[in-house]
């Protein structure tokens, strides 16, 4: 019990670590250690054993599971509304109940409107701009510049973009029929194109087999996750100061912000429009350019912050979500042949395109990927801040101002109270959409509340408009290469799998 203690204050110790470490949440902790599954009568709150600096993460520290599917075991090993985990040394709240999720990420969210993530525009001012980090008040003030940013109007007129990028991976596909292709790398290169085309205003040419395009090679170097990466990615998320002290940037983009300014650049003087997301910045920036209240200007710098912002967004999401879907429908043919059929019926008479609308309404397409985001959300975790001394009136715990709150969205997909037999495939759970799953808190891919992703939309349409391009040409199959069962990359924060996903495509 003492030996518990004293580990307990070491472990608080590193606090060096985070100033803004809430020291009363850990004291409570600490009483709960002694018997760490036991229960306070009064609260309904457990906590796990955790060791020295690694907290309860050497499951993840040491790479052998991949976090959000850590934490969706803790999440498992507990019931009740909530539990306390500590990340090097310090104390987190990761949230069971979808009630409570649903007041801290929607009721309450003026108490929780900011990310625990690192934000310095001074060491990075490309991720101290960026919509997904920046804080408030400054945070308020650009989501609402950018809420007209993707609404399906705007996504329409980028839609002409996204299908000429679909048709070069269709091209690009009949020199490998009956082969065995790495499905992630197809998908990634679909969706460096296109976002190479809707966000940068260029074409990036990744099926180019002469000569590997510049663009590809940069987005691949940007997202590989080398030592150096991790401890940056980690230190944004877990130990905020060694951002501050060390001036560590997030992500080299220095290739992309040049990009993104030259493009700009030849925009102003030519007055060529191209309806993409260079355009609307462009709009955006002109529509503001009085206003300079706050601190929150939106001038050139943090145009080009979202840009960036946009692209790391949404490149990797939607890859991995066009890859996962082809392989769950090449282990269930039975949905492949269902989604193919449907695909065949909204193609128009003249077999050449499928119009913006159509594309909206193929249910069972929706469906399975509805169902493959449920199993493979790939942010799997959500976090918030507390602002303020917060009471969760269900159960009277009071949350501490600073205590930065986890939401384990792998736990929840994964819930038999929620979802009949969880670990099946199975699409047709989202029959009637998903609509309900999504209100109750029990289904986030795309998060909850007001700081939910702002792509969803474009990322599902360009997602979409990959599949169905692809599966109206080619079927696909597992083949002795293909992971079966999926095994998740343990040392990205993100649920992708590890070595590609190898599928043996054949023409139809
Ligand atoms: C399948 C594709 C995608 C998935 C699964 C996904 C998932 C997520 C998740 C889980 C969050 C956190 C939400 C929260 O904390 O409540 C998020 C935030 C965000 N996403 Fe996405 N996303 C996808 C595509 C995109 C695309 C295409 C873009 C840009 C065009 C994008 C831009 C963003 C931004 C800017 C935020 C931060 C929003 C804010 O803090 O205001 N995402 N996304």
């Amino acid at each position: 019990m003492y030996f518990n203690s004293l580990i307990i204050t070491i472990v608080c110790t590193p606090n060096i670590f985070n100033s803004d470490c809430n020291l009363d949440v850990a004291a409570y902790i600490d009483t709960k250690l002694d018997d760490p599954l036991s229960r306070r009568d009064d609260i309904d709150y457990v906590c796990e054993k955790p060791y020295f600096l690694v907290g309860n993460f050497w499951n993840v520290f040491s790479g052998k599971r991949q976090i959000g599917k850590h934490l969706g075991d803790l999440y498992r090993r507990f019931d009740g509304p909530y539990f306390g985990i500590y990340i090097w040394g310090k104390p987190y709240l990761v949230i069971r109940s979808p009630d409570i999720i649903k007041n801290i990420t929607i009721r309450d969210f003026n108490n929780f409107d900011d990310r625990t993530f690192a934000c310095d525009k001074k060491a990075d001012d490309m991720s101290g701009n960026s919509l997904f980090i920046i804080r408030n008040p400054d945070w308020r003030n650009i989501r609402n510049k950018l809420s007209g940013i993707f609404t399906s109007g705007k996504i329409k007129s980028m839609y002409p973009l996204m299908v000429s990028n679909a048709r070069q991976m269709q091209r690009y596909l009949l020199k490998y029929d009956k082969e065995i292709l790495d499905m992630k790398e197809v998908s990634g290169k679909y969706m460096t194109d296109l976002v190479a085309s809707c966000f940068f205003g260029i074409d990036s040419n990744s099926f180019d087999e002469q000569e590997e395009s510049v663009f590809r090679i940069f987005c691949r170097k940007m997202l590989t996750i080398d030592f150096f990466q991790s401890f940056r990615l980690f230190s944004y998320f877990f130990v905020p100061k060694f951002v501050y002290l060390f001036k560590l940037k997030l992500l080299d983009t220095s290739y992309f912000r040049q990009i993104f300014l030259e493009t700009l650049s030849e925009r102003e003087k030519s007055g060529v429009k191209r309806n993409d997301l260079v355009d609307l910045l462009i709009h955006v920036r002109d529509m503001f350019s009085d206003e300079n209240k706050n601190g929150t200007q939106f001038d050139t710098t943090c145009m080009v912050a979202q840009a960036i912002t946009f692209f790391t967004a949404g490149f990797e999401t939607t890859s991995n979500l066009v890859a996962l879907a082809l392989y769950e429908m090449s282990l269930h043919q039975y949905w492949q042949d269902k989604v193919r059929k449907e695909i065949f019926e909204a193609f128009s008479d003249d077999d050449s395109h499928i119009s913006f609308e159509k594309l909206q309404q193929l249910k069972y397409l929706d469906m399975v990927l509805a169902e493959t985001l449920r199993r493979y959300p790939f942010g799997p975790f959500l976090n918030r801040n507390c602002k303020a001394d917060y009471i969760i009136e269900e159960t009277g715990l009071k949350i501490e101002k600073g205590t930065p709150i986890l939401i384990p969205i792998d736990g929840l997909h994964f819930d038999p109270h929620y979802y009949t037999d969880p670990e099946k495939f199975d699409p047709g759970r989202f029959e009637d959409g998903v609509k309900g799953y999504t209100n109750s808190c029990v289904y986030m891919p795309f998060g909850s509340g007001p700081r939910n992703c702002i792509g969803d939309r474009f990322g599902q349409i360009s997602a979409k408009v990959g599949l169905v391009h692809f599966l109206k040409k080619y079927k696909v199959e597992k083949c002795h290469l293909t992971q079966d069962p999926l095994v998740l990359d343990a040392k990205s924060p993100f649920m992708t799998p590890v070595n590609g996903l190898h599928l043996r495509i054949e023409t139809i």
